[in-house]
């Protein structure tokens, strides 16, 4: 029986998955690694973690399946979007990455709608916004110049990783999107952003399909891994693309909403016409030609891990949300916004923090947790309504990430969204994405949406129930202004912060 592996290189851990052709998972590996917060706003990581998690992971799961490595036909990826990888000459990062929830770069933004003005949404699509990968790229050159000297080519973060496994360098289109200097529509490097800020095409890697093959394993990396040194490499895509691709957004009216460390409500767009006017990101889907928009929660399964660490460090996701099935919508009077590192849709805003609104004597932990789950979600809500508002149908949306696991938040997204709400019968969220795009590139299949109709299976629909629906509506309603009402409060406490 012939398997692929499909990588997701996600923000707290990567993951390994194990797909035969029938799409059934058999097997998964997962390794942790570190992020670096060196100041309020920073986030980092070091890049040789990710390729060590990752070989680690897919040894582990070559030994528990207990496969032949050589019936590996193919491998692909899924990585955190954004992330700035920046490459010596000898093909070394010069420091750790900084990662798409990094929020120091907010003088690069303006100067970038400084320079580009109107050209920026013509030619990228997407307003400048802190987390994306030109500002860093700025940053980097204007604050550690010694750094950027040794700099030759950038990567986002599974390039990085795929380009230690094979030792060939690329970028696919749905990931490049997310840098800003991609021509969206044209599917290029814009030569024209790229002169505007003295940058060198040879500064970017070769453009791919995501289900392009970009080589094979080095033999050495084969070995630690455990594959054999023919294993297929394929280039992968962006985690919300590969998201996208393995929950089955591959066609117009499809919606998906996953909560993984960010939270993302993306709507499937067939060709690049619509114009969003920069209110949602609009992104080269994985899908050969097509495209994705999206609005995204910086701290969405962030929010809930951070309070789970902070007040409930040794207790399990399942044993911090026990009874919360209990707790009336509106936690009795508790609202929680998720702004824990800043926002980005509908408000890029990296000052604004997070609030907890009304809290009473009544409140006990579950309260604060109820509160949590329904604040992010109400800040995914605010991207459903820009979708609606720009005249889109959002009447079904598949739900994945880590916030699918638990069904009262799968319950409490079909009532806050008002729409029937999907869960997949395996939620392996982008990482079945990346093992697709190697199904598909490896010849299993004669299309994306070929593979989608095999491998992608719904398990359970939750429908809206009317009494929630209209309770979370006037909530909803309050939480809208908790932003305006704590933005100069917020700005006040900013000189407090490290
Ligand atoms: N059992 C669970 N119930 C509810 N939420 C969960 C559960 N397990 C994980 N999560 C949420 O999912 C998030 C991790 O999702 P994941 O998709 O693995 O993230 P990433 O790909 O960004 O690393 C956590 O931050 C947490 O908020
Ligand atoms: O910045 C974005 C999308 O624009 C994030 O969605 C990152 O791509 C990281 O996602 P997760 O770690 O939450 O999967």
């Amino acid at each position: 029986m012939p398997y692929v592996i499909g990588i997701d290189l996600g923000t707290s851990a990567v993951k390994a998955l194990l797909l035969d052709r029938s799409g059934a998972v058999a097997g998964e590996a997962t390794r942790e690694y570190p992020l670096f917060h060196e100041h309020s706003g920073w986030s980092e990581q070091r890049p040789d973690d990710w390729v060590e998690g990752t070989l680690g992971a897919i040894a582990e799961l070559i030994r528990s399946s207990a496969i032949a490595p050589e019936t590996i036909e193919g491998i692909s990826f899924s990585g955190q979007m954004h992330g700035l990888v920046l490459l010596d000459g000898e093909g070394n990062p010069v420091r750790n990455a900084i990662l798409w929830n990094d929020t120091r770069t907010t003088a690069e933004c303006r100067e970038i709608e400084q320079t580009l003005g109107a050209g920026l949404l013509a030619i990228t699509r997407n307003p400048a916004l802190e987390g994306f990968t030109l500002p860093k790229i700025l940053w980097v050159r204007k604050h550690e110049p010694e750094r950027f000297a040794q700099a030759e080519l950038f990567l986002l973060p599974k390039d990085y990783v795929r380009y230690r496994l094979t030792g060939a360098l690329h970028m696919d289109y749905s990931d490049a999107a997310g840098t800003l200097l991609l021509d969206v529509a044209g599917k290029k490097w814009s030569p024209d952003v790229l002169a505007s800020f003295g940058l060198d095409e040879s500064f970017c890697p070769p453009l791919v399909e995501s289900h392009a093959q970009v080589g094979t394993l080095l033999p050495q990396q084969a070995e630690r891994a455990g594959l054999g040194a023919g294993t297929k490499v394929f280039a992968g895509g962006a985690d919300n693309a590969c998201g996208a691709i393995g929950s089955g957004i591959l066609q117009e009216g499809l919606t998906m909403c996953s909560i993984g460390t960010s939270g993302v409500i993306l709507s499937y767009e067939g060709g690049s016409g619509h114009d969003y006017a920069g209110k949602v990101h609009f992104f080269n889907h994985g899908k050969q030609d097509a495209f994705y928009a999206m609005g995204v929660t910086l701290a969405a399964g962030y929010s809930l891990s951070w309070f789970k660490n902070t007040f409930a460090k040794v207790e399990s996701f399942d044993e911090l949300l026990a009874g919360i099935e209990l707790v009336a919508p509106g936690a009795n009077g508790l609202l929680f916004t998720p702004y824990l590192v800043g926002e980005r849709t509908p408000h890029a805003d990296s000052v604004i923090r997070g609030s907890f609104i009304g809290i009473d004597g009544s409140h006990e932990r579950k309260h604060f947790a109820r509160a949590v789950m329904e604040g992010i979600t109400f800040s995914l809500n605010e991207s459903v309504v820009l979708f609606r508002q720009a005249g889109k149908t959002v009447d079904t949306i598949i739900s994945i990430g880590g916030g699918a696991q638990n069904p009262v938040w799968l319950q409490m997204q079909a009532d806050i969204f008002n729409a029937d709400v999907v869960a997949l019968e395996n939620e392996q969220g982008p990482g079945l994405g990346a093992a697709m795009l190697a199904a598909y590139g490896s010849g299993w299949f004669e299309s994306l949406d070929a593979c989608a109709e095999r491998f992608v299976k719904r398990a359970s629909v939750y429908k809206p129930q009317q009494a929630a629906v209209d309770a979370y509506a006037g909530l909803f309603h309050i939480y809208q202004q908790v932003y305006a009402r704590t933005r100069d409060l917020n700005e006040a406490l900013r000189t407090f912060r490290n």
